[in-house]
């Protein structure tokens, strides 16, 4: 051997010495490491065997290092949920216990960014910077870590801001039939907090993909995306991951809450929410309970949603404010996840599909509605401007109803409808149009002092579009001295007012449009045709909806042309007259603008009369039900009516058949009110 030769040998004596030194001194002992073996798997849920010591929600990790959650824990067996899909997991795989529980990351490197309910980026812009991890399953605070709602949390939108006034820290539900603009309300309040510092969460739970993406694609066009987080579990994702994304973005808006900031969190929906919870709980062999939901599905949306809160100064004095959403089905606020929700928030925004179909947009129903905290929260100038407002209108709809059966020529009734009919339009608000306080001030203290009297509603659009622009050049120091916070003193009113008195006389000056676009049209004949007009429920965007009922209120007409989706049976339909009962032709209902006046029968999607009457609205064409001729119009929720039949969506009733010969459960609920007892089905 040469010496070149020795020295690699004396190396790897060395690292052999190294060695045998360590493991001399290493203290061996058994460890032990339970692993469970998958029983059966489907439907998301995996059935799994010998790991006792598991506990409730901990994160478990099954072959290929997929991830599940233990969701049930029977005696021998745990319902776990599978949290990355089926694939590869099958019966006699191990499963580790991790002692664990799902957690999520949270921080500021989240904002901007759109993820799935683990973190999980799925927008193609690379790995989320995390802050932390936290569990997604959290506490809520405790009593005398809360503070009182004080501060408000504006929508831009006027009809809640000036009637239903939310604060930040406040648990508000967003309630209606599918398709009433439920998400288009949510949306514009996270769009609006362009105008503030608020961090916003969009959480969407089993929505299609295509309207999560429209979603972000909105706030992206028009809000700060820059302080929005988007976490997306659409209908396809698993089970377990809609299940946990509500709770994911609650934890995720709680960070900023805990760093003492202003959080918004939308959750879209709790109802499908609700149903994704039965789902698991089913097939984990729960018992069900009421509507084959289990019975802790009250627990689980109450702790989720308890964790919305105004914290104290103690503890920062930051907020988070939840927007749930629910769906409802006809209109059925009393099914058994809305009254839960309801139970659960501080208020409740009801959209109606009857006023959405009459363009009434947003179609908040001001007599169902309410916002239990947020009144105290609101702006001292807001609120002086705001008080009659909700009083005004729901007088105007009595009104209005009883007008319907004619007389009421009284010059104080007509004053009222004709304020009634300009609180409607003024509370008619496209999307991504927010309103700053200072405007709605303006527009709701002119309104009030009569200022907005010489303009016909249909231009009121007109108005609201072009007031922010003026108002900063023409009242300048009066929009400072309200952003102060200070109330709304005689001079700040009056100059206030001038100054949209000033903007309404210039408008009412110049030719409009032609068309009216809300709240009542010009002339005669000028409903918008048939073909054109969407059936209820299913209005596109923007302006092709807008022009579809409002302004097609052709008065005096006959029904026009076309069928009601769905079909009408003879003798419903659209009748032309416009008195009560008025003879019905028996023709079909036409799609929109059922002509002005009182629609009579069932089955027209209208708008508004010139007059302010509320034409028929196609809530049962879709289904094909029609009502019988004279049996007047159906009143629109918030309401009193007396009518007999009425045509309301019934389920339960074959398409097609007729209403008047087999009146449902529905029509002989009473129309009295129109509160929660008037609602279809609500009465059962
Ligand atoms: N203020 C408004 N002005 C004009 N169009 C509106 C307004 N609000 C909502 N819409 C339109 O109504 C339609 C339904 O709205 P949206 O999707 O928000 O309803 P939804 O109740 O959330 O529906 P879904 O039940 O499918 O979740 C959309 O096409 C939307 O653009």
């Amino acid at each position: 051997m040469t010496t070149d030769g020795e020295a690699p040998l004396g190396r790897s004596d060395a690292w052999l010495a190294d060695g045998r030194s360590r493991l001399a001194r290493a203290e061996l002992a058994p460890e032990a490491e339970a692993i469970g073996r998958v029983e059966q798997v489907s439907d998301g849920i995996a059935r799994v065997s010998g790991l006792p010591q598991v506990r409730l929600n901990e994160l478990l990790r099954f072959e290929g290092n997929r991830l599940g959650f233990a969701l049930s824990l029977d005696a021998d067996t745990i319902g776990a949920v599978l949290l990355d899909g089926e694939e590869g997991i099958h019966a006699g795989a191990p499963v580790r216990g991790t002692g664990e529980v799902v957690r999520v990351p949270v921080g500021p490197g989240l904002l901007g960014r759109v993820v799935d309910p683990l973190g999980r980026p799925i927008d193609g812009k690379g790995p989320v910077e995390a802050a932390s991890h936290e569990p997604v399953e959290r506490p809520a605070p405790a009593i005398i870590e809360r503070d009182l709602v004080a501060e408000p949390m504006e929508t831009g939108i006027l009809v809640v801001d000036a009637l239903f006034a939310l604060g930040r820290g406040q648990r508000e539900l967003i309630v209606g039939d599918r398709a009433t603009g439920k998400t288009s309300v949510a949306v514009d309040a996270i769009v609006n907090q362009k105008r503030s510092e608020v961090i916003c969460v969009y959480v969407a739970v089993g929505q299609r993909a295509t309207a999560v993406a429209r979603v972000v694609e909105a706030v992206r066009a028009h809000g700060a995306p820059e302080r929005c987080i988007f976490v997306v579990a659409p209908a396809a994702t698993a089970p377990g991951l809609q299940w946990i994304a509500p709770f994911a973005g609650m934890t995720m808006a709680e960070h900023f809450r805990d760093a003492g900031q202003d959080a918004l969190i939308v959750i879209d929906d709790l109802t499908k929410h609700a149903a994704t919870h039965r789902e698991l709980a089913l097939l984990t062999r729960e018992p069900p309970g009421r509507e084959a939901y289990p019975g802790d599905v009250f627990y689980v949306h109450a702790r989720l949603l308890e964790r919305a809160a105004k914290l104290s100064a103690a503890r920062g004095g930051g907020s988070l404010t939840a927007l749930p959403v629910a769906e409802t089905d006809a209109g059925n606020l009393s099914a058994y996840i809305p009254t839960n929700l309801i139970s659960i928030t501080d208020g409740q925004i009801v959209l109606g599909a009857r006023l959405f179909a009459a363009n009434q947009r947003p179609a908040v129903d001001v007599g169902l509605s309410v916002s239990r905290v947020g009144g105290k929260a609101q702006r001292k100038a807001l609120r002086a401007v705001s008080g009659r407002v909700r009083l005004d209108y729901a007088q105007f709809l009595e009104l209005e109803m009883f007008t319907r059966f004619g007389g009421m020529s009284d010059t104080r009734v007509k004053a009222q409808i004709a304020r009634g009919e300009r609180i409607r339009a003024l509370l008619t608000q496209p999307r991504f149009a927010g309103l700053r306080m200072a405007d709605q001030v303006a527009l709701l203290a002119a309104l009030a002092d009569g200022a907005l009297d010489s303009l016909p509603p249909a231009r009121f659009s007109e108005l609201r579009a072009r007031l922010p622009g003026h108002l900063d050049t023409t009242a300048a120091a009066a929009l400072t001295a309200l952003g102060d916070g200070s109330g709304l003193d005689d001079g700040l009113r009056a100059a206030l007012v001038a100054a949209v008195a000033a903007l309404a006389a210039d408008l009412a000056a110049s030719p409009g449009p032609g068309d009216g676009t809300e709240g009542g049209a010009p002339g005669p004949g000028s409903g918008a045709p048939p073909s054109t007009t969407p059936p209820a429920g299913s209005a596109p965007d923007g302006g092709a909806s807008d022009g579809s009922a409002s302004g097609g209120s052709a008065s005096g007409g006959s029904a026009s042309g076309g069928s009601a989706p769905g079909g009408g049976a003879p003798g419903g339909g659209a009748p032309g007259g416009d008195e009560p009962g008025g003879s019905a032709p028996g023709g079909r209902a036409s799609g929109g603008s059922a002509p002005g006046g009182v629609a009579s029968g069932g089955g027209a999607l209208g708008g508004r009369a010139p007059d302010g009457s509320t034409a028929l609205l196609g809530t049962d064409a879709p289904h094909g039900g029609s009502a019988a001729p004279g049996t007047g119009a159906p009143p629109i929720p918030g309401e009193a009516a007396a009518t007999g039949s009425v045509p309301v969506p019934n389920p339960a009733r074959p398409a097609g058949a007729d209403v008047s010969a087999s009146p449902g459960p529905a029509d002989a609920a009473g129309t009295s009110s129109g509160r929660v007892s008037d609602l279809p089905g609500s009465a059962r």
